[in-house]
C-alpha cells in the first residue's frame, strides 16, 4: 500500500463511492469531497498528494470552468499536488487547457480501472519527486547560507576600511562586475565574500578560483568544463567554475597572473555570457556576477601589453581599492586583539595577554604582509607562549629593508622564505628569472609563494 494521500472531487455519489472502494485498496488515505465549494477550506490541502477533479460540477453544464477553477484554486495553494481532472465528454481541447493550467494528467469517464490505477499512480511518483526536489532546494538554500556565513568577519574600524565598506555596501546591490586591487593580504578575497553577501545572489554560491594556481593547460577545463574523453585525463563530463557560480558570485583571485591567451578565452566568456566545455561546441549560459581581484596594477600591464585592454575594461566598472594595513590607523590594535583571542581559544590557553612594550612593537610595524601577516605572527606568538603575558621578544616580525628576520633565520622554513623573497626582489617580482635562479620551475616557485605567503 503506497503511503499517499488521495481526495477525490466528484457532485456525483456514486463515482465518489467507485473510486473509494477502487483507490483504497493501493493508497493508505482516500478522501471525498460531494461539493467542490469546500476545497477552499479543506484542511491541509498541501499535505494531499492527488486531487482526482470532476470538470464538470453544476447539472447540465459542460463547459468545465467550473473544473479549471478549481484547478487554479488547488495549484494557488498547494503547487505540489498532482492533479488529474476527470471528464465524462472527453473534449480533448479542454484537458489540453487544463493541462496548460497545471494538471498532471485527465482521465475520460467512464473510466477503465487498470488505466485509471496507472494514471493515478503516475501522479503519485510526480508528486514525489516534486517533494524531494522541494526538500532538496530547501536544503541546499539552508547549505549555501552556512557556506556565505561565518567567514565575513570583517574586523577593523578605520575610516579608510569604512570609506571601503560603505562602497561595498553601495555596490553590493547592483549586479556590476567588481574589480578589488591591493597588496597581499589586506582581505581582498574577505571583500569579495562581503560583496556576495550583501547582494541580491547571496542565497546562491560564492565560488573562488584562484588563478595563479591553475596551470596554463588545465585553464579551460577548469573554467569552462570539459566532456569525457576531450584529453587523457578526462575520465567524465565535469562543469567548469563558471557553470557552478551560475546565478551565484564567481570570484577569480590573482587575475593579473593570466596569460594573454588565457585572458583572450575569459573575455570571451563574459562577453557572451555563455561558456563552451572543452571538447564540445554547445555553448552554455552562465548567469554570474565577476568579482575579480589583484595585487597587480593591472593600467600599468596594459601599457606594457601583458594585460588586454578590453578585459579590463570588462571587469572592472566598479574598482574597489583595499589599503594595506600600514594605513589603516588603530586597525592593527583591533586585529591583534581579535587574533589573540581566536588563537588563545583554538590552542586553549585562556587570558593571554599583550604588554604595552608588545603592542607599541606591532603599531610601529610597516606590516608588509598586511592582515595575514598579522595573523601569522599573532598564531606563532600564542603557540610559542610560555606565560600569560606576550612580550615584543615573542613577535618575530620581517625587516623590511633585509627581508630577514631579526635574528636571521631560524628553521629552514624561514631560510626558504628569505631566499624566495631575496630572488624575487633581485629580479623586480619576475617569477621565471627567480625560479630559475633558485633552480626551481616556476610553478614550485609559485606554490612555495603560496605557502609562504609571499
Ligand atoms: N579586516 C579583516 N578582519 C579579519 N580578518 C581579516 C581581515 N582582512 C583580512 N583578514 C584575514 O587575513 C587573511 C588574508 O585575507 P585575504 O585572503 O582576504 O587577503 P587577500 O588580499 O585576498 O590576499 P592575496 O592577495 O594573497 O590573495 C585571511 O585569513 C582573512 O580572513
Amino acid at each position: 500500500m503506497l503511503d499517499a494521500k488521495i481526495l477525490v472531487v466528484d457532485d456525483n455519489k456514486s463515482v465518489l463511492s467507485a473510486l473509494e472502494i477502487l483507490l483504497q485498496f493501493e493508497y493508505k488515505s482516500v478522501q471525498t469531497l460531494f461539493n467542490p465549494n469546500q476545497i477552499s477550506s479543506f484542511p491541509k490541502i498541501d499535505e494531499i498528494d492527488i486531487v482526482l477533479l470532476d470538470m464538470n460540477f453544476s447539472a447540465g453544464v459542460n463547459t468545465g470552468n467550473e473544473g479549471l477553477f478549481w484547478l487554479k484554486e488547488i495549484k494557488k495553494k498547494s503547487p505540489n499536488t498532482s492533479v488529474i481532472m476527470m471528464t465524462a465528454y472527453g473534449a480533448v481541447d479542454l484537458a489540453v487547457k487544463a493541462l496548460k493550467e497545471g494538471a498532471s494528467d485527465f482521465i475520460l469517464k467512464p473510466w477503465n480501472n487498470e488505466r485509471l490505477l496507472t494514471t493515478v499512480k503516475s501522479a503519485y511518483e510526480l508528486r514525489k519527486s516534486k517533494n524531494e526536489i522541494h526538500q532538496l532546494k530547501k536544503k541546499e538554500s539552508h547549505l549555501k547560507q552556512v557556506i556565505n556565513e561565518g567567514k565575513n568577519n570583517i574586523i577593523g574600524k578605520s575610516q579608510a576600511l569604512t570609506a571601503v565598506l560603505n562602497l561595498v555596501k553601495k555596490v553590493a546591490k547592483t549586479d556590476v562586475n567588481v574589480l578589488i586591487t591591493g597588496e597581499n593580504g589586506t582581505g581582498k578575497e574577505l571583500i569579495a565574500r562581503e560583496v556576495h553577501r550583501l547582494s541580491a545572489r547571496n542565497n546562491e554560491v560564492f565560488i573562488g578560483v584562484d588563478m595563479g594556481s591553475i596551470a596554463e593547460n588545465l585553464f579551460e577545463s577548469e573554467l569552462f568544463g570539459h566532456i569525457k574523453g576531450s584529453f587523457t585525463d578526462a575520465k567524465e563530463d565535469r562543469a567548469g567554475k563558471f557553470e557552478a557560480a551560475h546565478q551565484g558570485s564567481l570570484f577569480l583571485d590573482e587575475i593579473g597572473n593570466l596569460t594573454l591567451q588565457a585572458q583572450a578565452k575569459l573575455l570571451s566568456a563574459i562577453q557572451n555570457k555563455s561558456v563552451v566545455r572543452v571538447g564540445s561546441n554547445k555553448p552554455i549560459k552562465v548567469d554570474i556576477r565577476l568579482i575579480c581581484a589583484t595585487n597587480c596594477n593591472l593600467e600599468q600591464m596594459v601599457a606594457d601589453g601583458l594585460f588586454r585592454e578590453d578585459l579590463l575594461y570588462r571587469i572592472n566598472t566598479i574598482h574597489i581599492e583595499v589599503p594595506p594595513l600600514r594605513e589603516r590607523e588603530g586597525d592593527i590594535m583591533v586585529l591583534a586583539d581579535f587574533f589573540l583571542k581566536r588563537f588563545s581559544t583554538k590552542y586553549d590557553k585562556p587570558g593571554l595577554k599583550m604588554n604595552t612594550m608588545a603592542l607599541e612593537k606591532l603599531s610601529a610595524y610597516p606590516w608588509p604582509g598586511n592582515i595575514r601577516e598579522l595573523l601569522h605572527t599573532m598564531e606563532r606568538a600564542v603557540i610559542l607562549s610560555e606565560g600569560n603575558v606576550l612580550k615584543p621578544s615573542d613577535f618575530l616580525l620581517h625587516s623590511r629593508a633585509t627581508g630577514t628576520t631579526e635574528d636571521g633565520p631560524r628553521t629552514l622554513d624561514e631560510m626558504e622564505y628569505q631566499m624566495i623573497t631575496k630572488a624575487l626582489e633581485q629580479h623586480d617580482g619576475n617569477y621565471s628569472a627567480a625560479a630559475e635562479q633558485l633552480g626551481v620551475t616556476r610553478q614550485t616557485l609559485y606554490n612555495k609563494m603560496k605557502r609562504f605567503k609571499v
